[in-house]
């Protein structure tokens, strides 16, 4: 079973990810927890020129090159291996992100569902959008004294298109997408997702 969590920066992904795969794990089912992009040594390596680098450096097609080689490579190596042994995968992003930021970021949305038809041609089985107002991600961040650069280099605007456009996904891919109310402590947003699991 492949699992993705989506959703704008600091809506609180990467901590329902590590949750689940730890409630998984309690139940005896090993389990690769990953990210994207990176998860991988390569795709760690190309993580480092698209997220912690400037982000003017890419043109759109190149940034999404970047973002399908991390992805091709963290498959290959990590994710595929998981599957093929019966692990379950919980992934921080997968191609969703791309058709979301990519989009919102001057990219073209048929050269992605091409490239992930082409070079990737794995959805997850199921994906959770943890679905919050970015005033309230930024708050969460602030309150804790983080820099939130994410937020201070693209704006409140590019995220509430962001957030509008996994809305929009969700309706594309009704049959896989669950979007989660994420604006609540983290064990009641966890409770959430579990009752949402086959
Ligand atoms: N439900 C919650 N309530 C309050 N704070 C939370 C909650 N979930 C996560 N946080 C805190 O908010 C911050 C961002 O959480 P997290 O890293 O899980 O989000 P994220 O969506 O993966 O962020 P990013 O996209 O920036 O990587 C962290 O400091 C985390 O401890
Ligand atoms: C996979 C993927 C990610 N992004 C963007 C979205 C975020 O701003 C960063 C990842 O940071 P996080 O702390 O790990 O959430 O990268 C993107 O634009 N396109 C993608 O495919």
């Amino acid at each position: 079973m492949f699992i993705s969590f989506e959703g704008i920066d600091g809506c609180g992904k990467s901590t329902q990810a590590r949750l689940l795969a730890r409630h998984l794990e309690a139940q005896g089912r090993p389990v690769l927890l990953t990210r994207e992009p990176g998860g991988s040594e390569g795709a760690e390596a190309v993580r480092a020129l698209l997220v912690e680098g400037d982000p003017g450096r890419w043109s759109p097609v190149t940034e999404l090159l970047l973002y399908m080689a991390a992805r091709r490579d963290n498959l290959e190596r990590r994710i595929a291996p998981a599957l093929a042994r019966g692990d379950w995968v919980v992934s921080d992003r997968w191609t969703d992100s791309t058709r979301v930021y990519q989009a919102t970021r001057g990219g073209d949305r048929v050269m992605v569902d091409a490239l992930q038809d082409l070079v990737i041609a794995r959805e997850p089985d199921l994906t959770f959008v943890i679905d919050m107002e970015p005033e309230r991600a930024l708050a969460r961040g602030l309150a804790r004294g983080h820099e939130e650069d994410r937020f201070e280099q693209l704006g409140l605007d590019f995220q509430h298109t962001v957030r509008a456009g996994y809305a929009a996904l969700a309706r594309d891919y009704p049959d896989r997408i669950r979007v989660v109310d994420g604006d609540a402590d983290a064990d009641t947003v966890a409770a959430r997702v579990r009752a949402l699991l086959p």
